[in-house]
């Protein structure tokens, strides 16, 4: 039985995805932020943390990405990928709506929706879909933005439901714990990393090219600023496959030998089992095959 963190209160979107990873009989805590999440796994309080990374519409979750990339190393060993779309909560018997509030992401994703069935209505950023649940029962604003199971854990009444500006929006979470045995890999794999290119020109490029000439495909390229040094950053790139596949292995390595600092983020099935395309001449055998034959030209017994 697992402890495992979450990004809450209760009925956030990452309660939901949480349940949707957790083994039966393992406990589920919430945190009011992802930094808390992801501390409590570095402090050994819990397992493991899921947290949002990426939405379809919004983009990245700067504050996992951030976490991620400081402090002690965390690793990614599973994913969930949710639908997205959102219920509006209200006190029974408000009449009036003249504030909504929600995550940030979710005030996003329902602008239109509100322009026009709540007119005039302010967005209230919260620090979650929930929390702002929670403001809404508390009395702090007239609606909130929330994830349908919102509904089963505050006493509000449900205004709308299905509300989304752009159908099919979706959210990929991740489930992060201290690092450990990695997951097998399945063909169906995404590994992540995190790396501070060198400040000159064509770092970025050099990197993206170890990448290209392995014929391994991106699913996501982030920039973050380094925080340190203005106009410095961090890259955060996610791409097809497993870091224990020959072709995976030797590009995080050439990406080490590279770079000013490479951080593994994991290697885990992809949730959407989309399986990895691999260019003619850059599958695993073909690597396992050169690598064979350099060590047999190597010892004097081919050429
Ligand atoms: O606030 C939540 O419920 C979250 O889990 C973060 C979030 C917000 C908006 C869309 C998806 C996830």
């Amino acid at each position: 039985m697992a402890r495992i963190a979450y990004f809450g209160p209760e009925g956030t979107f990452t309660e939901q995805a949480a349940r949707s990873l957790a083994a039966a009989g393992d406990e589920l805590i919430p945190f009011e932020t992802v930094q808390l999440a992801l501390a409590a796994v570095r402090k050994g309080e819990t397992d493991a943390a899921c947290v949002p990374v990426e939405n379809s519409v919004e983009g990245p979750v700067p504050a996992t990405l951030d976490t991620l990339a400081e402090a002690e190393p965390l690793v990614a060993v599973a994913e969930a990928l949710l639908p997205v779309h959102f219920s509006i909560l209200a006190r029974p018997g408000t009449t009036e709506i003249n504030t909504v509030a929600s995550h940030p992401h979710a005030l996003a994703q329902v602008r239109l929706w509100i322009e026009a069935h709540l007119p005039g209505a302010r967005p209230i950023a919260a620090s979650s879909t929930a929390a702002a649940a929670v403001a809404v029962q508390a009395g702090e604003f007239d609606a909130a933005v929330c994830a349908p199971v919102a509904a089963e854990h505050y006493p509000l009444e449900v205004r709308a439901t299905e509300v989304a500006d752009v159908r099919d929006a979706r959210t990929r979470f991740l489930l992060v714990s201290k690092p450990r045995q990695l997951p097998e890999p399945t063909g169906a794999d995404r590994t992540s990393i995190v790396a501070a290119a060198a400040n000159r020109t064509g770092a970025l490029a050099e990197l993206l090219t170890e990448l290209a000439s392995r014929g391994i495909n991106l699913t996501r390229l982030d920039a973050r600023p380094s925080k340190t040094n203005f106009g410095e950053y961090r890259f955060f790139i996610d791409f097809e496959g497993h870091i224990a596949e020959p072709r995976i292995g030797d590009a995080v390595a050439a990406l080490r030998r590279r770079c000013r600092n490479v951080r593994f983020l994991g290697s885990h099935p992809r949730a959407d089992g989309v399986r990895a395309t691999v260019e003619p001449s850059a599958g695993n055998a073909d690597f396992v095959d050169a690598a064979e034959w350099l060590a047999a030209v190597r010892r004097g017994e081919q050429a």
